[in-house]
């Protein structure tokens, strides 16, 4: 008989993945069997079902075998040789045809996958009792220690699963009390029933029994090399992963997945990801996406904006690992040195085999941290925004997302409808003020509109913002009597004013405004729209901001937010720590403008802000430019520093704006950096002598 093309072309999809033929040839019968020969089954996603199911026959194999159960499978090959000899009718395109064709094939031993690793067994079948994690079906328990606390003195109690379907397994579990007792923690582990389970050395502790059920004896199965993953298989081959789920403090009022959500977001993410045989597949790097999935599912569906870290769990498989970063998992390949020191330290004992994971606790910064991945503003924008590392295994820095600006303490920053005079408004018109036949007084104001009804700056007018900011030729620079930056040296002898460039503003409705929300003239203050990314920078500018889709020139992008800081407290501050102050300036030395203390205004994103904290510095030809936006008050003291694209921007191009920084001046006491921003025009190579201007920021 021919041989058939079906057998071939698996024996050549295994071939490519280096598997050898050996193996193939029994596998792939049972395959046929399992599957009732239905070979488009078994070709899907190359042969995906027949390479998973070698490698879990691979390693039941191996777990036979030190078992002691060797003899056992050289029967089971025995007898299913037998049948091949008795003249059991061959399948229609059987593989016995093609193993002498394949017979002098080179054959290397090289697994695809590292050791260490598991092979996908989510939806293929389980030919034998092999180690399989099938989520549709075996429960997955999630331990849950809340601590007792006043309002809840039920916390703390273990939450017992329902319907267990491999009721005799035992488990890894996080016993609340694990630390305390100490006889649980040096290499044994603990069932639900608080029976003793029995280590990989063999030991065995008494533990008081905690919850109902009996398990029968059985081995647990040593984790993946020394990974973090908690595992324990039974002798017919079940096995548990046990992901320790335990609220920082408090209880939990999440909404939990179920498992078939999870399973079912596992798989899509699985999918995306991994495209199923890449040699990169990780065990690990699954069971910390599963952790991650489980934490999303759960969040989303409780706005987890407004959740306070008490509230909420953290789920780990390895909290040291999780807390060092949910998406490093995804994005990195972990060195394994680390990994391994990480389990070492947050586990209790020196169990090879189950581990311990102690009751830890995280922070509220780290609690954000871990659950910003997908959005660093924790939905605090109309967008998400995530963060991505492809560079090395760093987390952004720790800060509070705020949308909008706050004050911290003393900024005098008055916003009351009395303020705004009726001719500054357009409180007799309605809708869209951009609508061609409205006429509106915010249109009589300072520059007309500033945006077209695309949403865009007008052309005329981002040109004359750009040679302000740019061209000295253009600049005006008006000068304080006192300036409120020299009275906040404190110096016996008060400098002179270094002069403030005068800036083109936008004026946007405002509240008086008798407009709709969606009025175009309110553009800054709906927020942002763009798809943007936080990344990791490649030349060691630390994280930067890009866009993910080509924004048009004019395009709005965000705003500055952070804390409304006055000048004195920002110069305090800035001798403590770090800061990123933007000085709001644009009007310092005109006429309506005190030298009050309180008046003169500082923004501080570094502690508070919003996604503009990671936008870094390029000189002069940077593709942003800000431009100062009354949106609530007339006061000048105050207003919004919005970003637009000064020139078209591609798709994933890095977002930077010159921060006006002179490298050789130090204005503010707060720390200079080496610009790298790789512009022909970059201050700092050029060492350019005291600036034209007084700097926008430190
Ligand atoms: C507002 S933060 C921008 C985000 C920052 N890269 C981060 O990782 O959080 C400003 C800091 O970024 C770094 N930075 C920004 N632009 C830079 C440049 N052109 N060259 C070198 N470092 C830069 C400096 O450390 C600067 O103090």
């Amino acid at each position: 008989m021919a041989p058939s093309p079906h057998v071939k072309k698996a024996f050549a999809a295994m071939k490519a993945l280096q598997i050898e033929d050996s193996l193939i040839k029994p596998v792939l019968k049972k395959l046929l069997g399992v599957y009732d020969k239905n070979w488009e089954l078994i070709a899907e996603d190359n042969y995906r079902v027949l390479a998973d199911a070698i490698f879990e026959e691979q390693e039941t194999q191996a777990i036979e075998e030190s078992k002691g159960k060797k003899k056992k499978a050289e029967e089971a090959e025995a007898s299913s040789a037998t049948q091949v000899e008795r003249g059991k009718k061959p399948d229609p395109g059987s593989i016995e045809e093609y193993e002498d064709a394949l017979a002098d094939l080179e054959r290397p031993l090289k697994r695809v996958r590292r050791r260490g690793e598991g092979g996908s067994a989510l939806t293929s079948p389980s030919l034998d009792s092999s180690i399989s994690m099938d989520l549709t079906t075996a429960p997955i328990l999630l331990p849950f220690h809340p601590m007792a606390t006043e309002n809840d003195p039920d916390a703390g109690a273990l939450i017992v699963p329902k319907d267990e379907p491999f009721p005799d397994m035992p488990f890894g579990s996080t016993h609340p009390d694990s630390l305390d007792r100490g006889n649980s923690s040096n290499g044994h582990v603990e069932n639900l029933a608080g029976e003793t389970a029995s280590t990989v050395d063999g030991t065995t502790n008494d533990v008081t029994p905690t919850a109902i059920g009996s398990f029968s004896e059985h081995k647990l199965a040593a984790s993946l090399d020394s990974s973090a993953l908690e595992l324990a298989s039974s002798a017919s081959g079940e096995v548990k992963i046990n992901l320790s789920f335990a609220p920082a403090t408090g209880g939990s009022n999440l909404p939990l997945p179920s498992m078939e959500e999870l399973r079912r977001a596992m798989e899509d993410k699985c999918l995306r990801s991994y495209k199923i045989l890449d040699p990169n597949f990780s065990v690990l790097g699954f069971m910390n996406d599963m952790c991650s999935c489980y934490l999303d599912l759960a969040t989303k569906a409780k706005d987890s904006a407004n959740q306070l870290p008490k509230d909420l769990p953290f789920i780990t498989t390895n909290i040291d690992e999780l807390k060092k970063s949910a998406a490093r998992m995804a994005f990195t390949s972990m060195g394994s040195n680390d990994h391994v020191r990480d389990v070492e330290s947050s586990t209790v004992g020196d169990s090879m085999g189950l581990v311990v994971v102690p009751e830890c606790q995280i922070s509220a910064d780290e609690w954000r941290l871990i659950s910003s991945v997908g959005d660093i503003t924790l939905g605090k924008e109309l967008v998400e925004i995530p963060w991505v590392n492809e560079v090395n295994d760093k987390v952004p820095p720790v800060f509070r997302y705020i949308a909008q600006s706050l004050i911290y303490l003393d900024a005098a920053v008055k916003f009351s409808l009395g303020n705004i005079r009726d001719d500054q408004c357009c409180s007799s018109c309605c809708g869209d003020c951009l609508a061609p036949s409205m006429s509106c007084r915010c249109a009589t104001g300072l520059n007309g509109f500033a945006y077209t009804v695309d949403g865009l700056l007008h052309e005329d007018f981002l040109e004359q913002c750009i040679f302000e900011s740019r061209d000295p030729r253009k600049q005006v620079m008006r000068y304080c009597k006192e300036c409120p930056l020299e009275k906040a040296k404190k110096e016996a002898i008060l400098e002179p004013c270094k002069g403030h460039l005068k800036r083109s503003v936008i004026q946007e409705c405002w509240s008086k405004c008798g407009c709709v929300k969606k009025c175009g003239n309110r553009l800054v203050q709906q927020g942002i729209h763009k798809k943007l990314q936080v990344f990791f920078t490649l030349d060691g500018r630390g994280w930067g901001l890009r866009t993910l889709e080509k924004l048009p020139k004019g395009a709005f992008v965000c705003e500055f937010a952070g804390e409304i800081l006055t000048i004195p407290e920002l110069f305090q501050r800035s001798a403590e720590r770090l800061t990123s102050p933007v000085i709001l300036d644009a009007h310092w030395g005109s006429e309506g403008v005190s030298g009050d203390d309180n008046k003169a205004l500082c923004l501080d994103g570094t502690q508070y802000g919003n996604i503009s904290r990671f936008i870094n510095h390029r000189c002069l030809d940077a593709n942003l430019i800000e431009i100062p936006v009354h949106v609530e008050t007339t006061d000048l003291h105050y207003y919004h520093l919005a970003f637009f694209a000064n020139r078209e921007i591609d798709a994933m191009e890095e977002l930077t704006w010159d921060y006006g920084v002179e490298f050789n001046d130090h204005v503010f006491p707060t720390s200079p950096f080496h610009c790298r921003c790789g512009s022909e025009f970059c201050r700092n190579i050029q060492k350019i002598s005291k600036g034209k201007s007084v700097k926008k920021r430190a």
